[in-house]
């Protein structure tokens, strides 16, 4: 295997990027109490009911596919009592090692700062081992020493080049036996994998494994993923999503300015964020462009390609009506896939290709209708979606441009309207852009660069208490990092099965894993951007938000969707505990029907809070009739 001989070198820092260094991140109290008290019992490790998951009717599937490692409990970290920090407790020296396995995002390396100060701060003699080159680095046994002196170079700084990343997968049975034969070799207490959706299935998958051939490695997941899509009722949101966020929105908003300038262009932007609209929605929320169409709204309405076409269409000609002739429309990346008809040809492409067909006989093996669908769209897409699969097997939807397949589209149809005589203006004129790669190498934000750093802590406490198939997470993010909570939850908790109908009696298939959580169409945010859809179409209400602040009063603006959302989280048992005192203080027994009902639905929550999490508490509730 090649590695590149640059990675993880010292690097000539800019003034920017050594101010950058210096930044301290922030940490709640448990962590900062455990930094300075490691002599005594530092941190109180608290354990809660046992977890199913987050999808009841999967959980027997689940408990098949992973049961050394299902069910077990979730875990809080706190500030000990009184007493119990007096007592001393021995800390030994542990080894763990370090992977990125997922693509890059803002923030990545200060989890590996989080963990390496957390293990120093507990002995000194602890070592830390990062996999250069990514899961091929660990499936081959190529490390690099974590130092203080490695490391600095690296604190706060965005991209993944401190060790890099390649395939983003450990799937295979080789792959898995690989990577078990390095910790075995290295003598590993702990395997941190740092990335997404996939690679922290993929860290479930390996802790299942270790387990059942007791090798002593534990294997902790981290959510680090621009897409912001690892989010579910624990999980509030991924390190990097809000640097990217921010950075996309900037240069969206700089488009809008350059587009209301010259009035003469519409420009199609394109975000990343793979196939969920997290990214879409918070960069529409902040900068405000006239039109948005996000994929899990198009799934939901089941629009057809010709439909959304003439959606825009109508926009077009309704800004037209007031003279205006440019503006910017944003679209996800995952819109694509969400399209009915497309949804169905690249799932006949993906089963040809995952039947080892080679893509230039692809075309011919069709069925007839994907056929007339597949030739009715221009060159560049065809190509495109031929393209060799992703690492989940699914298609490259970074490489299928979207956006030119909407304008190509929406060029005709204008023109079309206007040969008509439908439409009275000028001819329609656009500008591509698909915003990515730009983001993801960003400088972290001061959140990222926290909350990357906390985590980093977490998953040493969690290796500390000897867990294996977690992942760790912080909750109360939108508050100031001392008002945060940490925790620890089983990867398996957060797994579910497709099911190949969306109906709701359709029967779970394949394998469980931790699926990428959709934009929620009933939540606040969602709401919010409904809400001013048509004074962003018509009113040019762009928004500048500038780039990302590291100090001064536009530092702690966390995203907009994280905030205005309010989150019920499983994960929290203080939370929990509120929950049930209002329950009981609300819902006596024997109350009226009418304040039952408007109890239930201010707390809709509580009732799957408390029947996934804690099934004692979710045994009092016959009593209050929430059944
Ligand atoms: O081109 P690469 O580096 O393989 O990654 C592209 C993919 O990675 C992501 O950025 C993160 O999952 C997706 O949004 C995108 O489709």
């Amino acid at each position: 295997m090649s590695m590149n001989a640059d990675l993880g070198k010292p690097r000539e820092l800019t003034g920017l990027q050594q101010r950058r260094a210096l930044y301290q991140p922030e940490l709640p109290p448990c962590l900062e109490f455990f930094n300075q008290h490691v002599q005594g019992k530092a941190i109180r490790v608290e354990f809660g009911d046992s977890t199913t998951t987050i999808d009841p009717t999967c959980a027997n599937m689940v408990v098949q596919e992973f049961p050394n490692t299902f069910g077990q409990p979730l875990v809080h970290f706190l500030k000990p009592n009184k007493m119990d920090a007096q007592a001393n407790d021995e800390h030994p020296p542990i080894r763990v090692g370090v992977v990125f396995s997922g693509r890059q995002s803002p923030g990545g390396h200060n989890v590996i700062w989080g963990i390496y100060d957390a293990m120093k701060t507990q002995n000194l003699q602890s070592v830390l081992l990062g996999f250069i080159g990514g899961t091929e680095g660990l499936f081959a046994n190529q490390t690099l020493e974590i130092t203080d002196d490695v490391l600095s170079a690296y604190r706060n700084q965005g991209g993944f080049d401190f060790l890099g990343r390649t395939v983003d997968q450990i799937h295979t049975t080789e792959q898995v036996n690989a990577a078990m034969s390095t910790c075995c070799d290295l003598d590993l207490d702990g395997l941190v994998i740092i990335g997404g959706v996939t690679s922290n299935s993929d860290a479930a998958q390996l802790a299942e494994t270790f387990a059942n051939h007791n090798c002593k490695t534990k294997v902790v997941g981290v959510p680090v993923s621009l897409n912001g899509d690892l989010k579910n009722q624990f999980v509030e949101t991924t390190v990097g999503f809000d640097t990217v966020c921010k950075v996309n929105s900037q240069l969206i908003s700089n488009v809008c300015l350059d587009a209301i300038s010259a009035g003469k262009y519409y420009h199609f932007v394109r975000v990343m964020g793979w196939k969920a609209s997290h990214v879409a929605l918070e960069c529409a929320l902040q900068s405000q462009p006239n039109m948005v169409i996000l994929g899990e709204e198009v799934a939901f309405s089941k629009l057809t390609l010709k439909e959304i076409i003439s959606k825009i269409c109508d926009g077009v000609q309704a800004r037209a009506a007031q003279e205006k002739y440019h503006g910017v429309l944003l679209i996800s990346e995952g819109l694509i896939e969400s399209i009915p008809e497309m949804f169905a040809l690249i799932q006949e492409i993906n089963i040809l290709h995952s039947n080892k067909v080679p893509e230039n006989n692809i075309p011919s093996q069709l069925s007839p209708w994907a056929t007339a669908l597949y030739n009715y769209l221009p060159p560049f897409i065809r190509r495109e979606l031929l393209l060799h699969q992703d690492s989940d097997n699914s298609a490259q939807l970074s490489q299928i441009d979207t956006e030119q397949l909407l304008a190509h589209l929406v060029e005709a149809e204008m023109n079309k309207r206007m040969k008509e005589g439908k439409y009275i203006g000028r001819k329609f004129s656009s500008v591509c852009h698909f915003f990515g790669y730009q983001a993801r190498g960003s400088l972290p934000s001061n959140f990222d660069c926290d909350y990357a750093y906390v985590l980093g802590h977490i998953c040493m406490h969690i290796l500390a208490a000897g867990l294996n198939g977690y992942m760790a997470f912080a909750t109360n993010l939108k508050e100031p990092t001392n008002k945060w909570r940490c925790a620890a939850v089983p990867l398996t908790a957060m797994m579910s099965v497709k099911r190949h109908s969306r109906s709701p009696g359709a029967v779970p298939t394949g394998k469980p894993v931790i699926h990428p959580s959709p934009v929620d169409l009933q939540g606040k945010a969602y709401a919010l951007l409904r809400e001013k859809a048509s004074s962003f179409l018509l009113d040019d209400f762009y928004r500048t938000p500038g780039g990302i602040q590291f100090d001064g009063s536009g530092t702690n603006v966390k995203p907009i969707t994280l905030t205005v959302e309010d989150q019920d989280y499983l994960g929290d048992i203080e939370l929990l505990q509120d929950y049930l005192e209002k329950v009981r203080n609300i819902v006596k027994p024997g109350c009226s029907r009418e304040i039952l009902k408007a109890a239930i639905s201010s707390m809709s929550s509580v009732k799957d809070v408390l029947k996934v999490m804690s099934a004692p508490f979710y045994a009092e509730l016959p009593l209050f009739n929430l059944n």
